[in-house]
């Protein structure tokens, strides 16, 4: 199995990424070993990998761009098919549909979200769809000027999108039907919240929003039918007596659904959850630090025995392994270096 790792790029913004970093991935004790580099590329800053594990999707942060890749499934090696415009600026999530014959792209800076057709030999064809996202900013003076999407996943059942807007302290539910997005609802976060990205329950109507801005994860109901979410609970990821600043940025539920996972940036750590399985709401166990700065992006490896945190600052991608009965985090003493990482998917 391979692992592929985006960094940021840009040096003016001080980052000491490459481009994407492939490596040969050991399920056994999560090593890693780097296979390939494929340079030459601006900020890919989310990856998403089609599910016949031949096809791999990047945006370009801070452009207004998207490119695709053919994976040879022996090597794991990356060879560019080809680039197009998502119509807005700094693209920072991407999401394919369940059929995998679009990309839905949340633009960050351009306020917008972009639908993208994939062709049969899985290129990408031209911008379908740019559905702007309006509304009123949160309070926030730097941070909440315009609409902000930082994420887009599909619900479980691939008729909904839904998109937390940073900017705008709101959740966006899309319908997606056709290969366009309609919107269906959308629910407010407390003023400032900043929220982020979400993850769904692999078995109950629940999702978990990170809110960047307050540091909280927020549980919601989620309506199957309608794509409606509904606030149940709202808790800290930062331990009560911490009071340094920090911004939450990932979050990540596990396979079996009885463990979330957030990353702190400030309090540079990856806070833990209990989900309790009568209502799939959330206990904090605490934070486990990251053994880095800034770990902007968490993933459990597919066997769920390992967690790596990607300390952007530090350049590290650290793994953990998961105490499959309590949740927490051990440190195993495994770690790359790697520059600006901020990404990691499997293949
Ligand atoms: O300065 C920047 O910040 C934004 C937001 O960062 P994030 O880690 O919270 O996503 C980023 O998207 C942009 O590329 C970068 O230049």
């Amino acid at each position: 199995m391979y692992a592929y790792v985006g960094s940021r790029t840009t040096r003016e913004r001080h980052a000491r990424g490459e481009g994407i970093s492939v490596y040969r991935f050991d399920a056994r004790d999560a090593s890693l070993e780097l296979a390939q580099v494929v340079g030459d590329l601006v900020n890919p800053s989310y990856l998403a990998v089609n599910s016949r594990r031949d096809r791999l999707y990047t945006v370009h942060g801070d452009r207004s761009d998207i490119s695709a890749f053919a994976i040879d499934r022996g090597t794991g090696r990356l060879s560019l098919l080809n680039t197009q415009s998502t119509q807005g600026r700094n693209p920072v999530h991407l999401a394919l549909d369940p059929q995998e014959r679009y990309v839905v792209v949340s633009n960050h800076i351009g306020a917008s979200l972009a639908v993208l057709p994939i062709a049969g030999d899985g290129s990408l064809l031209p911008l379908s769809q740019l559905e702007p996202l309006e509304g009123e900013p949160g309070p926030h003076r730097v941070e909440q000027k315009h609409a902000k999407p930082h994420f887009n996943p599909f619900d479980p059942s691939g008729r909904y999108v839904i998109v937390p807007d940073k900017g705008l302290d709101r959740i966006f539910s899309f319908r997606f039907d056709e290969g366009r997005l309609l919107p269906a609802s959308s629910v407010d976060s407390r003023e400032t919240a900043g929220p982020r990205h979400l993850a769904f329950h692999p078995g109950l109507s629940m999702a978990y929003c990170v809110n960047e801005l307050d540091s909280t994860v927020t549980t919601y109901r989620f309506d199957p039918e309608t794509g409606a979410l509904q606030p149940l609970q709202i808790l800290s990821a930062l331990p009560q007596t911490y009071t340094g600043n920090s911004r939450a940025s990932g979050i990540i539920v596990d396979a079996q659904g009885r463990f979330v996972y957030a990353s702190n940036r400030g309090y540079d750590s990856v806070a833990v959850f209990r989900v309790r399985p009568e209502d799939g709401c959330l206990e904090f166990l605490g934070a486990e630090p990251s053994l880095g700065k800034t770990p902007r992006f968490i993933t459990l490896t597919p066997d769920g025995r390992h967690l790596y945190a990607l300390n952007e600052d530090s350049d590290t991608i650290v793994a953990f392994a998961v105490d499959s009965d309590q949740g927490t985090l051990k440190a195993t003493g495994r770690s790359v270096s790697c520059g600006s990482p901020v990404c990691m998917v499997f293949a």
